[in-house]
């Protein structure tokens, strides 16, 4: 194959993404041509249905109904894994082209999470690209920025809001009071949330693609097994307003950082609804927008911002891996070849200094305060404000929200389980930590 010669490619998935990079390969074919050196074309398709109307033309493509026979297609160069899933057709076509010698580009960051490494040895083995901008943060180029923007430095942490449809949620909720179904409905219907969307609100899609930054920002081998996670299906409309009430917004934050050096280094990677103040350059980052923050030891603090989700995003993430193929500019996966890569023990976080956000749901009764504080002073744990929920109606639930001191975390959680089982409270205690500025 010379450089003249177009890179020929074949598309498994037509959904969303799909469809938006045949639309996308049309509309700007010259431009594409021209900064690849060369056309991009579609050569094969496949997805569960042909009948399907997509709103593409796809009469100049040849249909294969096996995905796998797709992939290993003698006249195709590259693989388009649009289809999802961590296992499956997915991977099987994923591994059938790596293995056939072509090259793979995918948006699935369930897949590259749990497989990433292996399918990262079969393309280095065989030679062939495997590139995935599309899988974490959508259109915004982060995993470029990380592999190749920011290599000069060592990273000491990359945190950030990674899941659209958490953040479309939590945003809208703040703006409109609407309530977490209705707004979940919309993502859906936007084209943001996962085929199955718990992935986006328990926190799983957001972590998916934390594992594979970190794996790339600190050259540590990818450890989905190892986040901590939650998501946001705890957080309630009255949380929101008590979080505006004290000067902060409620965000899906995903971070990963270091501690320790050489052998004693341990990754710790965590998702979670965080409590950040509205002058935090992440309290205006609204709707199906995605931000990452990677601070560098040269570079200082970089912030890459734009849209996590949606067809035009994501495409454009596909196609400029498409791009960095036919101009030949490819490298490890991982930025470091796998073999290389170190295994990273993952951290305990409770030694973590943090301020929390904490709220209960309690019996309108005398005493119930004070038995909460005594907890509290039990197990360390330093208040800094408490504002109670006037009472709807008498002998009724109130809500009981306070913001902590900096203190170590294990103790906010002892203080919980001091309180586990108690019959003042009448739900579970939700605790946010407040993300540091
Ligand atoms: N939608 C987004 O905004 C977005 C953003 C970033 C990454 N992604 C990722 O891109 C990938 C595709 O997402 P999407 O939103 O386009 O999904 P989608 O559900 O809209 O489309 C999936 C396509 O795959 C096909 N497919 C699914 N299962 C199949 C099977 N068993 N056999 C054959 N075909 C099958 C479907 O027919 C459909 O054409 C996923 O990995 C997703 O996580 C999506
Ligand atoms: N479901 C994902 C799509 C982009 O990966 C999100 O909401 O961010
Ligand atoms: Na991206």
């Amino acid at each position: 194959m010379t450089d003249t010669q177009p890179l020929r490619i074949a598309i498994a998935g037509l959904g969303t993404v799909g469809a938006g990079v045949i639309r996308l390969l049309g509309t700007n074919r010259d431009l594409i041509a021209a900064r690849a050196g060369r056309a991009i074309e579609v050569v094969a398709v496949s997805a569960r249905d042909r009948s399907t109307d997509r709103g593409v033309d796809l009469s100049g493509y040849a249909w294969e109904d096996d995905m796998s026979a797709l992939a290993a297609r003698d006249d195709i160069d590259v693989l388009v894994e649009l289809v999802g899933g961590s296992d499956g057709p997915a991977l099987a076509a994923s591994r059938a082209a790596l293995s056939a010698g072509k090259g793979l580009v995918t948006a699935n960051k369930a897949m590259i999470a749990h497989h990433g490494l292996q399918l990262a040895e079969l393309a280095e083995n065989a030679r062939v690209p495997l590139k995935f901008e599309a899988a974490v943060a959508g259109g915004i180029p982060v995993v470029k920025g990380l592999r190749e923007g920011t290599s000069a430095n060592a990273l000491t942490k990359v945190y950030g809001i990674l899941n659209g449809t958490c953040n479309y949620i939590l945003s809208e909720m703040e703006e409109t009071g609407a309530d977490f179904a209705d707004t979940l409905a919309e993502a859906q219907r936007l084209g943001y949330a996962e085929a199955d969307p718990t992935f986006d609100i328990e926190g799983i899609d957001a972590a998916h693609k934390l594992a594979i930054l970190a794996a790339i920002g600190f050259g540590a081998k990818v450890d989905f097994d190892a986040v901590h996670i939650s998501g946001i299906v705890q957080v309630r409309a009255a949380d929101i307003a008590q979080a505006d009430a004290l000067g902060f917004v409620i965000r899906l934050i995903a971070q990963a950082d270091v501690e320790g050096e050489g052998a004693n280094a341990k990754l710790l990677q965590r998702v979670r609804p965080c409590l950040v103040a509205k002058d935090h350059p992440l309290a205006s980052v609204d709707g199906p927008t995605n931000a990452v923050v990677a601070e560098g030891n040269f570079s200082g603090r970089l912030l890459f911002q734009g849209a996590g989700a949606g067809e035009g995003p994501t495409a454009s993430a596909v196609v400029a891996d498409l791009i960095d193929i036919a101009r030949s500019e490819v490298g490890a996966p991982f930025s470091i070849p796998v073999a290389q890569l170190t295994p990273l023990a993952p951290a305990e976080p409770g030694n973590r200094m943090e301020r929390n956000y904490l709220r209960f749901t309690v019996n309108d009764r005398p005493g119930v305060l004070a038995e909460i504080t005594a907890a509290m002073r039990d197990a360390d744990v330093s208040i800094e404000s408490l504002i109670q929920q006037g009472r709807a109606n008498q002998g009724g639930d109130v809500l009981v929200a306070m913001v902590t001191h900096e203190g170590p975390e294990a103790n906010v959680r002892r203080a919980l389980d001091l309180l586990e089982g108690s019959d003042s409270l009448t739900g579970e205690p939700l605790v946010l930590p407040i993300l540091p500025n």
